[in-house]
């Protein structure tokens, strides 16, 4: 059985995914900066700092996957998110190496790709096209999981998530919205499937209004959602239709705040 640490298990996707996903694994180590209540079975607490090199590879003992979910999820200054997304995900892709873990799942975003149009139909292999400075820290992320893979053979799969919800809650939501229950499928997926190398995915449900191509990435991981955020328009608001796929992120004065 699979071995896992867990970074960000405390926070909002951490716990739907923990939740979700426990008593599949043999053992799941919780990697974070405090203490975690409400431990589901086979979970333990390491408590450290992510730029605590050391103690994160000594946690990384015997584990076979790293789930890399922790960091600033939102816009911020540039000196927070370049403490916590890009020299937090560097000590995790080192750690990893050191420690000789087998695959890291890194949680990207979409706001990677946020500057382009809403509408613009894409795959995993057009230019990035960031829409903040912490869709440009997920441009680190996913350059060093292709770094440590192509010299270090470490194996990643990126997840370029959307917006993991419930239920979706506006215009935008109806093309980058991902479920609970397929989100939780989807990190199944990215834990299991064989010979993944290096693989992009984006983190998105069933949408009938994806702007996204998941192929071929989405049958390499056998991921195959079952939601459409179109089922559940009666709960989604009447905002504006977005001019770009990262929506307020990609406004000139978006400061963070969106949730
Ligand atoms: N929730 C969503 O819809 C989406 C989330 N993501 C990504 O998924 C991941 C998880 O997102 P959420 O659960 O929504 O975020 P969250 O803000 O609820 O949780 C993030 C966790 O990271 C921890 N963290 C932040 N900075 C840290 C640091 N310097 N050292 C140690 N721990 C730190 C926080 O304490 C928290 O537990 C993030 O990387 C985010 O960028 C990407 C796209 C959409
Ligand atoms: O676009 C969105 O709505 C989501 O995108 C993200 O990457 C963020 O982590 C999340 O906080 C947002 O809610």
């Amino acid at each position: 059985m699979t071995v896992i640490l867990y970074t960000g298990g405390g926070g909002r996707m951490g716990t739907v995914l923990r939740a979700g996903l426990s008593g599949e694994f043999e053992r799941v180590v919780l990697y974070a900066r405090r203490d975690i209540p409400d431990l589901n079975p086979g979970e333990e607490v390491v408590v450290g700092e992510l730029d605590d090199l050391d103690t994160l590879t000594n946690a990384m003992a015997g584990v076979d996957v790293v789930l890399h979910f922790a960091g600033i999820a939102d816009e911020a200054p540039f000196a927070d998110i370049a403490e916590s997304n890009i020299m937090g995900t560097w000590a995790i892709f080192e750690a990893a190496r050191r420690a000789g873990v087998r695959r890291v799942v890194y949680a990207s975003s979409h706001h990677i790709i946020g500057g382009y149009p809403a509408g613009q139909f894409l795959g995993t292999e057009e230019p990035v096209r960031p829409d903040t400075y912490y869709g440009l820290s997920k441009v680190f992320g996913e350059g060093a999981a292709r770094l440590y893979h192509d010299k270090w053979g470490l194996e990643a799969v990126c997840l370029r998530i959307g917006a993991f919800r419930p239920t979706p809650e506006d215009r935008r939501h109806l093309s980058v919205w991902l479920s609970h229950r397929d989100g939780i499928h989807l990190v199944r997926r990215a834990i299991a499937a064989e010979d993944v190398g290096f693989l992009v995915t984006y983190g998105v449900s069933a949408n009938t209004r994806s702007w996204w191509n998941n192929s071929p990435s989405a049958e390499l991981l056998a991921y195959h959602p079952v939601d459409d955020a179109e089922d559940h328009l009666s709960s989604v608001a009447e905002t504006d239709e977005p001019e770009h796929q990262g929506g307020p992120f990609a406004d000139p004065e978006y400061r963070g705040g969106v949730w």
